[in-house]
């Protein structure tokens, strides 16, 4: 029988997981709902009846051609037939990545025929283990499997459920190429209220192909990038991208007019259940928290699992994140429940994430920087990076910091150039924020440009002539313009 290792279940026969319902059952709807391997894993009955569940269990899953393992005992495997067994460490008290990163080299050395990576995420259902690896912890595991003689199968484990599964298997792929196999899932399916549709909709999403191919620029030299940037410019006002904004209420008319004389098509709604419907067609999302209200995270949510869902670009622009503890407690919400493709925020905002998601040990917990997100950190210079390149871009001007929303609208610019533009998420945000930081420079040298209240329209207009220009595959706008410089990491 193929050893499948895509969607794993293992198996929990605690009250407040299986919550009375009837364990064999329970299996065969996940079973209905496509997962590829079944582990047995109780800890608390007896031989007798140990053997006896897993033998009924073998009847399901054979019927299914899934694979059934028993966790920790070999003899229950042997007398129920089962295809195998899952045996952990017990001796691993480390919380060293390094030490464990060991561990799973002598446990393929030994002969495992597949490894469980973990703990990805903190669980309920296992509240003993050892270390919160978060998907850089995963990453760093894969490409030290990558380098090993034999090829080893994975699954990672460990409070993966339909919001994070899609960003735990992009996220986890080593530098080497090497990739998860798949996830393993306790409670995700097991104490769902309909497992089979649990299982079916965890396989939908991890066949979401990635929203962004992971290419990067031939080089990081600023000037080859800077011969990107017009190119990508024209290929997303000519693409005239959908942006849903969530954005705040102070600023959504400004941020809807940058956007429309951007050539970009805005939405502002505010309703997560509307997501669904407005996510199809190929638009990116931008949450912004600044008028956050209790109500906001719920719907902010929903938007994300819609926008994930689809593979479309979700930006977070945590506006105020470290201001309140209600704002803190949002952030570290918005992060364990989904994917962002670019945060976007001021100095204080990035730390408040980064430490939002950050444990003792220094390693990440419930997200992870990497190729595939980018973080835009803004100021009199903003950075830039992929976790493989940072550009620092001196381009702007002052008077975008005497009125309100134009920080807000650099958000939503990203989101709709990471809709248009997917071959390099860095280069489509260098590009969007060209753009717009160009503009706002041509305005501010206009001579009937005074302050604040003369520049806003003058600004509107300069976005709306380059992306004239742009439409046009005319790149005078750009040429000598870009202030950028690649930073080594
Ligand atoms: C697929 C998978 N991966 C990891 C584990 C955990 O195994 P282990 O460390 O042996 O811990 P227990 O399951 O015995 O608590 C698993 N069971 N399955
Ligand atoms: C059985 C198990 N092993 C883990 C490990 O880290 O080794 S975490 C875990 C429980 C995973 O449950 P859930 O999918 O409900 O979070």
């Amino acid at each position: 029988m193929a050893l499948d290792l895509s969607l794993y279940l293992v198996t929990d026969s605690t009250p407040a997981i299986l919550r009375g319902h009837d364990i064999c059952k329970v299996v065969e709807e996940a079973l209905k709902g496509g997962v590829t391997v079944v582990q047995y894993r109780d800890k608390k009955s007896d031989t007798g009846d140990l053997v006896k569940t897993a033998k009924k269990l073998h009847e399901i899953t054979r019927r299914y051609n899934v694979p059934l393992i028993i966790n920790d005992r070999v003899d229950v495997a042997i007398a129920s037939g089962a295809e195998g067994v899952h045996l952990g460490q017990d001796d691993m008290s480390t919380t060293k990545p390094s030490r464990i990163r060991r561990h799973a080299v002598k446990a393929v050395e030994e002969g495992a025929d597949y490894l469980g990576i973990g703990t990805i995420f903190a669980t309920p259902t296992k509240t003993n283990t050892k270390s919160i690896i978060g998907t850089a912890g995963a990453k760093i595991i894969l490409d030290s499997l990558s380098r090993l003689d034999r090829s080893v199968s994975t699954v990672a484990i460990g409070g993966i459920n339909l919001s994070n599964v899609q960003r735990v298997l992009y996220q986890s792929a080593g530098q080497s190429g090497k990739q998860l196999d798949g996830v393993a899932v306790v409670s995700a399916i097991m104490a769902a209220d309909d497992p089979k549709s649990a299982a079916e909709e965890i396989k939908k999403i991890m066949a979401v192909p990635p929203p962004f191919a992971t290419r990067q620029l031939s080089s990081p030299r600023e000037s080859e990038l800077a011969t990107d940037v017009p190119g990508v410019v024209q290929q997303v006002v000519t693409a005239h991208p959908i942006v849903h904004s969530m954005i705040n209420f102070v600023v959504a008319n400004f941020v809807a007019n940058v956007a429309i004389a951007a050539g970009v098509s805005p939405i502002m709604s505010q309703y997560g259940d509307e997501a669904k419907d407005l996510a199809v067609h190929g638009g990116g999302l931008v949450i912004n928290m600044g008028t956050l209200t209790s109500a906001s995270v719920t719907e902010y949510l929903k938007a994300i699992k819609a926008y994930n869902s689809n593979g479309n670009p979700v930006v977070l622009d945590p506006v105020g994140a470290g201001a309140t503890a209600i704002r803190r407690g949002a952030v570290k919400t918005l992060m364990a429940g989904g994917y962002f493709d670019l945060i976007k925020g001021n100095e204080r905002e990035i730390k408040e994430v980064y430490g939002n998601t950050t444990n003792e040990q220094g390693t990440q917990r419930g997200v992870d920087s990497g190729p595939r997100n980018v973080v835009l950190l803004t100021g009199s210079t903003d950075y830039l990076s992929d976790g493989n390149r940072v550009i620092a871009v001196k381009n702007g001007h002052e008077l975008l910091s005497r009125a309100t929303g134009t920080g807000c609208a650099v958000g939503t610019i990203c989101g709709a150039y990471l809709a248009a533009f997917r071959d390099d998420k860095l280069l489509a945000v260098l590009a969007g924020l060209l753009m717009y930081e160009i503009a706002a420079e041509n305005a501010a040298a206009k001579d009937t440009v005074q302050g604040p209240g003369t520049f806003l329209p003058a600004f509107l207009d300069e976005i709306y002539s380059i992306v004239q220009k742009a439409s046009q595959g005319e790149h005078t706008w750009f040429e000598g313009r870009a202030k950028i410089e690649h930073i080594a990491l």
